[in-house]
């Protein structure tokens, strides 16, 4: 959980930076990389053009150079493309894979090569000189690691840091998508399945605008013909619904849609009397007649009040264009599909032939109504040719690849879509697997039923705020303060939950994993951004006026890992965006975290050297202050044995000082520093907490 000393409205800031996780996963990464910055690492002055080229990824650059390589040293194979890839950090942090495949390919045509070694040794002999590469080595058959150049690590953040957030973002190659997701279903309540494709989606489309694609978020809900047996259910209800609005009821909000769903469904399976008025009821509102369009109106109002508050309690931004919308139009995409030879008569329905598959896909059913698929067909063509969009995302359950894979299929039959997989416009569908509960069996209530998802969603933010109040928030913060914390805090946690694991796989749902602050969760993160803020704001310095006149140096080994790693962000958001996998990005940013905490520890001064800097400085300004000198410290070694300091202060509580000079506090007690008495310190860590308010130059960090 967030540590004490952040306050309040800061740590507010930082969780609501985390509601917003994709679209602010810069913020971390400045954050993380103005850190860099700190005081003693400011050297000369250097600035930038800002109107300098912007080069694209580090993986991307390095192509370029290894293209001109290839082309020197195989210059009959034209159509190859540089193989690059980041590498084992012990042999470097990039290679070039070229090498072995070349190798297939020219291996007995009469070329000067005898292997692929030699291939990969070429290839690295011709590379040009950059300033990028430090070195560069040849592993295994004809591998070429390349370490890069700190110096262009260093001057490629500062490039990102004061050009702007857009230098970070990758440049991908379409201009227009949709994505559809969450499309719950009207009359229904929403369920977990339907928190996934909303979480999913809304992730996968803040990606692709960050990447600076439009997207058009479609919530493609079932508010028509949907899936048979839904439909006949929503059909009922609107019938039902029909008669109660229309006789029984004038006021909207006394309806229970879910209760009311429910009791119809059963009357529907139970009276075969109320089904065939039920299924009239659905012929009059298709027909368009004036009672039946209000009521049918009215219900999808209520549901949408419903699920609306869901996607203001997540930060969701959706624009609902129901299976309704498509309805016009589907008569006019069969014609052209009748008319390209693709539709069948089968069985009374009329139906598309799909190679490889048992089924076709219905596209007209027998009674002559339309259904999931025709109005998916239309969708289609409406969004490529009405919407122009390259690209077309849907994010359901795995459960519906089959349905995606014919209506992709019959896509490229009709020409609307290229073969293959590769090339533009294209549809995908991004299926995930099954919320489980802590039995491995699907997640259900005591009662078994579907979990609702307003439920899951109070009990994250009652469980937070529970939490914080046993931390003592609640005499520190206000009653707002401690509520939106609780929510952004909750919710986080299970928008990462889901986020960190590959889509396909099941996950488990569990509220205290989630809510751990250990390992690999939201409030894990929340603490490392919150605690990164707080670093900043605590140092005192101007970081924008830093990053114009400050040159950035990557000395440490732990400082270059994190540069490197800051350098890598595009490259990782582009992968995730290509293969619609945001779990890449969750783990980019965990381990973004890792690196932050080793380069904080390690670096600028060790947490030893730091405790023990802080704590002469407070035990001998606080009480004795004059008589700050050697003697003092030597007084303090005798008293001490051997547990480190490190055990007292650990990584929870450090003091910080900044304006007095205490560098020959530093020296002296340097020599002092390896053996420690833990109870002496203890007494120390106490005294320093009675005159830390009297200390003024002294400032006081509990954050680390
Ligand atoms: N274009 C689509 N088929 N989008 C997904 C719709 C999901 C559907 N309403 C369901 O709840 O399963």
């Amino acid at each position: 959980m967030l540590k004490s000393s952040v306050r309040p409205c800061r740590t507010m800031c930082a969780v609501y930076w985390f509601l917003d996780l994709i679209r602010a996963a810069p913020n971390i990464l400045k954050a993380a990389s103005r850190r860099l910055f700190s005081a003693t690492r400011v050297q000369a002055v250097s600035t930038m053009a800002a109107d300098e080229e912007v080069v694209g990824t580090v993986k991307d650059q390095l192509a370029k150079l290894f293209e001109e390589s290839l082309r020197v040293t195989v210059p009959d194979q034209t159509d190859t493309d540089p193989l690059i890839a980041a590498c084992n950090p012990r042999f470097g942090d990039y290679q070039c894979n070229n090498a072995m495949s070349l190798w297939t390919k020219i291996k007995g045509t009469g070329s000067a090569f005898t292997g692929p070694q030699p291939v990969g040794q070429a290839i690295m002999t011709n590379l040009p000189r950059s300033e990028m590469i430090e070195s560069c080595s040849i592993a295994g058959p004809g591998f070429v690691n390349v370490k890069l150049s700190r110096q262009w690590i260093a001057k490629s953040i500062q490039k990102m840091l004061i050009k702007g957030i857009e230098t970070w973002s990758p440049k991908l190659r379409v201009k227009r998508a949709v994505v559809d997701f969450s499309s719950p279903n009207i009359a229904k309540e929403m369920h977990v399945g339907h928190l996934r494709s909303t979480i999913i989606g809304d992730t996968l489309a803040r990606m692709l605008e960050f990447s600076n694609v439009e997207v058009l978020r479609r919530n493609h809900v079932g508010d028509w013909g949907t899936q048979v047996s839904i439909s006949v259910c929503l059909r009922v209800c609107m019938h039902i619904y029909v008669s109660v609005y229309l006789f029984v009821s004038s006021d909207l909000a006394c309806i229970n849609i879910i209760a009311f769903y429910k009791a119809s469904k059963q009357r529907f399976d139970s009276d075969p009397g109320f089904k065939e008025r039920a299924q009239q009821a659905v012929v009059s509102l298709q027909g368009g007649k004036e009672k039946y369009r209000k009521a049918w109106s009215q219900i999808c109002e209520i549901s949408r009040k419903g699920y609306e508050k869901v996607y203001q309690r997540l930060g969701i931004v959706l624009e609902e264009k129901g299976e309704s919308f498509y309805n016009p139009y589907i008569p006019g995409v069969l014609e052209e599909l009748g008319k390209k030879g693709l539709i069948e008569e089968s069985e009374g329905a009329r139906v598309i032939f799909i190679e490889g598959k048992k089924y076709p896909f219905i596209v007209v059913k027998s009674d002559g109504g339309f259904n999931y698929a025709s109005t998916d067909l239309t969708a289609l063509w409406y969004r490529l040719n009405e919407e122009k969009a390259e690209w077309m995302i849907y994010v359901t359950d795995v459960g519906q690849r089959e349905h995606f894979e014919m209506l992709f299929t019959a896509a490229k039959r009709a020409g609307w879509l290229p073969p293959g997989d590769n090339s533009y416009p294209k549809a995908n569908h991004v299926g995930f697997g099954l919320v489980l509960g802590e039995d491995g069996k699907r997640f259900r209530t005591r009662s078994t039923e579907v979990v609702k998802l307003v439920d899951l969603l109070d009990e994250a933010k009652s469980r937070c705020k529970a939490a914080l109040v046993e931390r003592g928030k609640a005499e520190e913060w206000t009653e707002e303060e401690l509520e939106q914390t609780a929510e952004a805090v909750g919710y986080g946690a299970v928008k990462y939950a889901d986020l960190k694991n590959n889509r396909l796989t099941n996950y488990t749902f569990n509220f205290d994993q989630m809510l751990n602050d250990q390992g690999n969760t939201a409030v894990y993160l929340l603490y490392a951004h919150a605690r990164i803020c707080s670093i900043i704001r605590k140092s005192g310095k101007d970081v924008e006026e830093l990053k114009k006149t400050g040159a950035l140096v990557l000395e440490h080994p732990n400082e270059r890992a994190l540069g490197l790693h800051l350098l890598q962000f595009a490259e990782i958001v582009e992968e995730a965006c290509t293969n619609l996998l945001p779990n890449v990005l969750c783990e980019y940013l965990y381990n973004l975290s890792g690196h932050f905490t080793t380069f904080y520890t390690n670096c600028q001064t060790s947490p030893n050297r730091w405790c023990c800097q802080s704590l002469v400085a407070f035990v001998l300004w606080g009480q004795r202050r004059r008589q700050a000198d050697s003697c003092c410290v030597k007084r303090l070694q005798r008293s001490c044995g051997n547990a480190s300091i490190y055990l007292v202060f650990g990584q929870s509580t450090r003091y910080d000082i900044l304006g007095e000079d205490s560098s020959h506090l530093q020296k002296d007690f340097d020599n002092y520093v390896w053996a420690h008495d833990y109870r002496y310190y203890a007494q120390c860590i106490r005294h320093c907490e009675k005159v830390k308010d009297c200390a003024r130059t002294v400032q006081y960090r509990s954050d680390i």
